[in-house]
Order: C-alpha cells, then structure tokens, then sequence
C-alpha cells in the first residue's frame, strides 16, 4: 500500500480541508500511515489526532521512521506537514486512498439504532453466508470478519472503528475475496467522522432513545439524533423502521438524498402513512418466534419477501431486526427461501441465548444494557409467559453510562419479581456503590432484591433458588469475557459458561 504526498494534497484540497503544507518532494510516496507512535513508522505518513495527543508523540513517530504529520496545527516546522481543517476527516480520506479505495469493490450494507444493530448485522451475516458463501465480511461490536479463515476473524474493539483501521480491514476483505460488507455504524462514528467520505449502498435505521449522552459521547439527545440520521444521508438505498421515535426527522434525513422509491419503511401498524412492510408476531415458544411481513404496495411487492419467517432467538425487537435483515436481503434479489433458512439458523453471540435446565427453570443470556431495551426484553418475557416468575441477574459498568442505574431501579421494579444486583465492569468505581445506588431506587415491596457482588455467585444463586416454570435472565453482560475493573480486563468465563457450569454442578450432565 503506498500513497503519493501530491495525491494526499490534491485529495484533501478537494475537499477544503487543506490549510497549508511543507513538502520537500510531492513525488514522494508513503509506505506506511499511522496515527499511534508506539506502532513502526517506517517512511509512513503520522497523523496527530485525539483528545489526549501530546507533541511528544510525533517527536516519537519520526524517531521511528515517520516521513510526514498531518495535523491541525504545526508542531514541529523541521520536519514535511500537511495542516488541515479538520485531521478525522483528514485520516479518514487519506486512509481510504492509502488502502487503494476498497470501500468501491464492496456491496455495503450498514445498519444504526440505539438498540439492535449488532443482531440485525448478524442475521443480514447469517443470511448473506448462504447465498454468498466466503464472500461476506463483518464489522460488528462483537467480531470483525474479514475473511473466510479463522484467522481473519478477530474481537472488535469499537462498534465502528477508527477510520484508518476501517479502511484496513476493509482492504483484507476484498484481498480475501470478499464481496459484501455487513457493518455497524454507531453514532460516534459519525461525531468522530470515522466514515467521513463513505456512501453505503444501503443504510438502515432501526430506532433511537436516549443514550450514550455525556462527557465522552454526546453532549445532548439532539446531537446523537443529529449524528444517527447521518447514516440515512450518506445511503443510496434507505430502511427505516416507521415505528421509531423522531420517524419525521430520520425520514427527512433520508429524504435528503434518496427519492422515495428508494426508501422502504416497515412496522407493525397498518395505519401510519407511506408504510411499505407490515410486521405481524404469529407464534413464540421459548425458543423461538414466528413472524409474518406482508408487502402493501407495488414498490414492496417487487422486493418477493412476503411470508412467514422463523427465528431462533425470541423477543418482538428481534422480529423488527428480523424484518430488517428481510429487507435489506431481500433488496439483494436473494431468493425468499434462502432469506427464510438464514435467518432461520442465525446465531448471536450473547443476544437471546437460551439455556434449558431440567428442573430450575429457562435462563436467558441477553445483551439488554439500558432502561429501553431491559424494559422491550422483559415486557416482552411477561406477557408471553404472564404466569412465570421473572428472575433477573443484573449489574451496571462503573464510570460511563451513569443514568443506566436508575434505568434499571425502575424497570426491575415495573417487571421484575426478583433481583440479584451484581457486578459488571466496574471500572474504577466500586461495584458496592453501583449496587446499592440501583438498590436505592428499587420499591422493594414490588420486587425481592439483594445484592451479591460475585457475579458467578450472583448467578448460581439464582440458579439453584429457582424451579422449572421460572425465567431467569441475565443481563446486560452477554458473552463479555472479562470484567474492566480498575483499567484491567479480568478474565471471566462469560454469563453462559458460569450458567452452564452451575446446571452440571446440580444437574449433572
Ligand atoms: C471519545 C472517543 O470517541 N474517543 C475515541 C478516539 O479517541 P481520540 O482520537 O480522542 O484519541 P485519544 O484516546 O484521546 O488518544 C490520543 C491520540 O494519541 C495517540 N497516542 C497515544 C499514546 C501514545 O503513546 N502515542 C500516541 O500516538 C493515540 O493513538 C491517539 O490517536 O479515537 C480512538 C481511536 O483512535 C477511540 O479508541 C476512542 O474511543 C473511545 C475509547 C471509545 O470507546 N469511545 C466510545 C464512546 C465509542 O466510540 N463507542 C461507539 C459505540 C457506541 C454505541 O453503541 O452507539 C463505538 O463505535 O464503539
Ligand atoms: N430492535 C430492538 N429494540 C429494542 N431493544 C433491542 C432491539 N434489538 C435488540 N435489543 C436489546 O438490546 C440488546 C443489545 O442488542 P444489540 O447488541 O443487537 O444492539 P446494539 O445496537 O448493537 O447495542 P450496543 O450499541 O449497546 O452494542 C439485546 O440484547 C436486546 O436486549
């Protein structure tokens, strides 16, 4: 991978992002790009971005072999730089053109929303596999999948990466061979313009409520409203679930930049205007549900997904991933039945697990990390079994994501019949302190709650205190292998490995 200076230039001068430049030789070419100064810089162009970037880091990259920075200010005027107006965007148009561009040889689709991103993005992966054999990468929060090996699939360490590492992988991809490219873009993405340039060739929107505000993520709702619709603006081809809150402004951001045709809106109520998909729930078991999508319209009816589908992981929001995932295939021209038997086998990591014992009851291992989507898992749990007791095993992360707690406080309390506060990623906070703060909110004349801060005793004791005919889930940690505690990842076995292991201890086999 190379990238000539006078290209570098040029690429940013297009896009008014250039203020000024140094170069002793435009012929130049770079051979290496970095914006860490602990990684190898030889003859490689250095970007200096972040929050945290002391000069003392570029001093390090050219000590290492870095040739040229890139930065919004000048730090050093002995050595070649390029000042522009703004280094993410800067990083992320050099990163595509360093990298050769893959982002043009793949068919991209890519799905935002507060809440479901990571599942619709797996069964879209599970259905696409199918038809497109070790051709389709991934980009989730839990893998990145950049080919059909496995070593080409590694823990991710954001929801959407950093523009530089984006622009990598996605090159891996298509040297692998791959030919589509399922991805996740959060919002932050957008704030910190790791996709800045991309246009996908379809983007959906799932729903939004209010999250991820505050000091490091966004400074109010308008802002990740603001920065979620982005994705709509920056796709040719639009899915918007009509039953989102703000539906009028993300419809107009897709409004934007693609006609109406080009935009397919799906929900579970007939009578909102321009709805193309109608979603139907028919049966659920515990295992898994059965949904219908029904085409309205001509433009809908063209797209031949209408049926009954099958999912193995329950949960209405998962049928409203599901139907999503539906579309987006479905755009593809891929034939229903192969829709149906993707979706029908998809699998996702710590979402909806289920684990059935022989005399303690069901016990699910689910993702659900916020007020909204505790509330859509439990509602969801009490009303298809209103006589089963709802035991929950819940704790929340120190330092980040502080209005969680009381989320939880009243949501245990709305739904729950009882609750063991435990904990999860404490961060540098102690774990004591965020149990009791979601204790303290509890109406314990509702819910029988008490704390047990080992997580794997959390777990077993609810285990062994209940009996067939009770739901126990355990949240919000899914298959997170470790606990942050005190900057340390802590190795964990995972919620469905300690539930398993406690089963056989008093189970046996
Ligand atoms: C607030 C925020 O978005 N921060 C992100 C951002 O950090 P930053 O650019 O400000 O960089 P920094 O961490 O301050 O470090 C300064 C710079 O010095 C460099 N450095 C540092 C040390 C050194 O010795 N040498 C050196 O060169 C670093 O490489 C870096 O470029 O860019 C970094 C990647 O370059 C990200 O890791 C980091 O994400 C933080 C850690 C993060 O986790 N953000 C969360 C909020 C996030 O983005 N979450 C969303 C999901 C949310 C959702 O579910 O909707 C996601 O997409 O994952
Ligand atoms: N469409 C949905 N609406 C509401 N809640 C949902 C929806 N889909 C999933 N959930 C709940 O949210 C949890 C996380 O789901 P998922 O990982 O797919 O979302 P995500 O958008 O990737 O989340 P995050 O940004 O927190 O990583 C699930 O375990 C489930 O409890």
């Amino acid at each position: 991978m190379s990238l000539k200076i006078s290209q570098a230039i040029d690429i940013l001068k297009q896009d008014h992002l250039l203020v000024s430049s140094q170069v002793t030789d435009l012929d130049k070419s770079v051979t290496n790009i970095s914006y860490n100064s602990r990684e190898k810089q030889d003859n490689g162009i250095f970007f200096c971005k972040g929050n945290n970037f002391k000069a003392e880091y570029l001093q390090q990259a050219i000590s290492q072999g870095a040739e040229i920075y890139v930065a919004e200010k000048e730090f050093d005027s002995d050595t070649d730089h390029i000042i522009v107006n703004d280094i993410q965007k800067a990083l992320a148009l050099l990163s595509a053109a360093y990298f050769g561009n893959p982002e043009k040889d793949l068919f991209i689709i890519a799905f935002t929303g507060t809440k479901g991103k990571t599942t619709t993005s797996y069964f879209i992966y599970d259905i696409l596999k199918e038809v497109f054999p070790k051709k389709v990468a991934l980009f989730s929060t839990i893998d990145r999948i950049v080919g059909p090996n496995p070593e080409d699939k590694f823990k991710s360490d954001l929801t959407t990466p950093e523009s530089l590492e984006l622009f990598r992988d996605m090159r891996r991809a298509v040297d692998n061979g791959m030919t589509h490219l399922v991805m996740e873009v959060s919002s932050q993405a957008y704030k910190k313009n790791r996709v800045y340039g991309l246009t996908f060739d379809i983007g959906g929107f799932l729903n939004i409520t209010p999250d991820h505000i505050g000091a490091n993520e966004h400074p109010t709702y308008e802002d990740y409203l603001f920065c979620k619709k982005q994705l709509l603006i920056n796709s040719k081809i639009n899915i918007i679930n009509r039953d989102t809150n703000d539906f009028d402004t993300v419809y107009s951001a897709a409004l934007e930049t693609s006609s109406a045709d080009n935009i397919y809106l799906f929900g579970r109520d007939q009578t909102k205007d321009n709805l193309d998909f109608l979603l139907t729930s028919k049966e659920a078991t515990l295992k898994d549900s059965i949904f219908h999508v029904e085409a309205l319209n001509d433009k809908a009816v063209s797209l031949n997904i209408t049926g009954d589908y099958k999912l193995g992981l329950v949960g209405d929001f998962n049928e409203i991933n599901g139907t999503a995932a539906i579309l987006a295939t479905g755009l593809l021209d891929i034939p229903t039945a192969d829709i149906y038997d993707g979706l029908q086998g998809a699998h996702v990591p710590g979402r909806m697990e289920h684990i059935t014992s022989k005399s303690h009851g069901i016990i699910f291992v689910d993702y659900a990390h916020n007020y909204a989507s505790m509330k859509a898992l439990l509602g969801f749990l009490h009303t298809e079994y209103p006589k089963s007791k709802l035991k929950v095993v819940v704790g929340s992360p120190g330092d980040k994501g502080i209005s969680r707690r009381a989320g939880f406080s009243k949501v245990l309390t709305e739904l729950a019949d009882v609750a063991i506060l435990t904990t999860d990623d404490p961060g540098f906070e102690n774990p004591a302190d965020i149990c009791a703060e979601i204790y303290g909110k509890i109406d314990h004349s509702k819910v029988s709650t008490k704390i047990v801060l080992d997580r794997k005793e959390a777990i077993r004791e609810m285990i062994t205190s209940s009996q067939n005919g009770d739901i126990i889930v355990l949240a919000a940690k899914g298959n997170d292998a470790y606990q942050k505690t005190k900057g340390v990842d802590v190795p964990y076995p995972t919620d469905p490995v300690v539930a398993k292991t406690v089963l056989k201890d008093i189970e046996g086999e």
